[in-house]
């Protein structure tokens, strides 16, 4: 889907699988996720990224209401995550880093143990997701692999016709084939526009494989919600000599010194304010992990 057509989505009052409206939680350990803001359209996919500590999973634990917020509202298909607790839960599907069931269940047992949970389970669907898996319904939880317990987690959540899906880390587990089959699976799921996918992820490739949108969260602060592509082409990626990085003139918005040079993150005005005083830097275009290792960086500035 190109950029101009998911800000189109974005303008529009198109139905939203998720509402996050000026979200805030303190931790006692001192960090705060802070006034965080955004909105996923139904029928698509949002990655959820920013580096180890950043808030993300703090942020799913709130759309699930596991924890208490400070401030803000979230709202799963227009309902209230707190008021409406059980409907959202019903529509939502939920899949972690690591499993939720107990270890000494089968398969079959664990398909067991979930379906009363939702009104709406579907038993053939469970069954061919196991099938499609690979998944063995003798076998114990605790003998599956990471990857497949997280199959395991995903047949459930795909088996109760969740609306929104929610997974964290679902890649972490997986080699490149299971993340491939993960990521068909995802656009499958969201093919008929009323199905969405938000998940976090530290794997950028994840990204530019299926995700539409992008929330990108550092330091408990949102620094970017909006389309993918759009994400990328608001910044550039300037190289050059140490002598050189005075002519950026506190441009950067992170900045990493070599011996030899610098890498600097500028927004694209600001790359074209370069391009056009003729500085001979070098201005490439950045990747999202570009924008992540730049923005993170402790050595902002010289
Ligand atoms: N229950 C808690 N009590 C206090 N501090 C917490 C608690 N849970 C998380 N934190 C802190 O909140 C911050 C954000 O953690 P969170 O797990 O949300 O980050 P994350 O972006 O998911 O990181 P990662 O990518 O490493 O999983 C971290 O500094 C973490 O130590």
């Amino acid at each position: 889907m190109t950029v101009d057509k998911l800000q189109g989505v974005m303008q529009d009052s198109a139905p939203l699988a998720l509402s996050i409206d000026g979200v805030t939680k303190r931790y006692d350990s001192g960090f705060t996720l802070e006034d965080v803001t955004f909105d996923l359209p139904a029928g698509y996919i949002m990655g959820l990224i920013g580096p180890n500590g950043a808030g993300k999973s703090t942020l799913i634990k709130l759309i699930l209401n596991m924890i208490r917020r400070d401030a803000g509202s979230i709202s799963v298909l227009g309902m209230d995550n707190i008021r409406s607790e059980e409907a959202t839960k019903e529509q939502l599907g939920i899949v972690f880093d690591t499993h939720y069931f107990i270890e000494a269940w089968t398969v079959r047992k664990a398909g067991q143990a979930m379906a009363p949970m939702y009104p709406t389970w579907n038993q053939q669907a469970f069954d061919s997701y196991l099938r499609r898996f690979g998944l063995d319904e003798r076998k114990k939880v605790k003998e599956l692999s990471r990857g497949m317990q997280m199959k395991l987690m995903l047949a459930v959540a795909l088996s109760h016709d969740a609306k929104l899906l929610i997974l964290d880390e679902p890649t972490s587990g997986l080699d490149v084939l299971g993340r491939d089959e993960l990521m068909d699976i995802l656009h499958e799921y969201i093919e008929d526009g009323a199905h969405s996918v938000l998940f976090s992820t530290h794997i950028t490739d994840d990204l530019e494989h299926a995700a539409d949108f992008i929330t990108y969260i550092t330091g408990g602060r949102l620094y970017y919600s909006g389309p993918k592509d759009e994400f990328e082409d608001s910044f550039r990626l300037v190289k050059g000599g140490p002598e050189q990085f005075e002519l950026l003139q506190g441009r950067a918005l992170g900045t990493h010194h070599y011996a030899t040079g610098f890498d600097a993150l500028v927004s694209v005005s600001a790359a074209e304010n370069l391009r056009d005083g003729n500085a001979h830097l070098a201005i490439e275009p950045v990747s999202i992990d570009d924008i992540i290792r730049l923005t993170n960086i402790k050595e902002n500035s010289r």
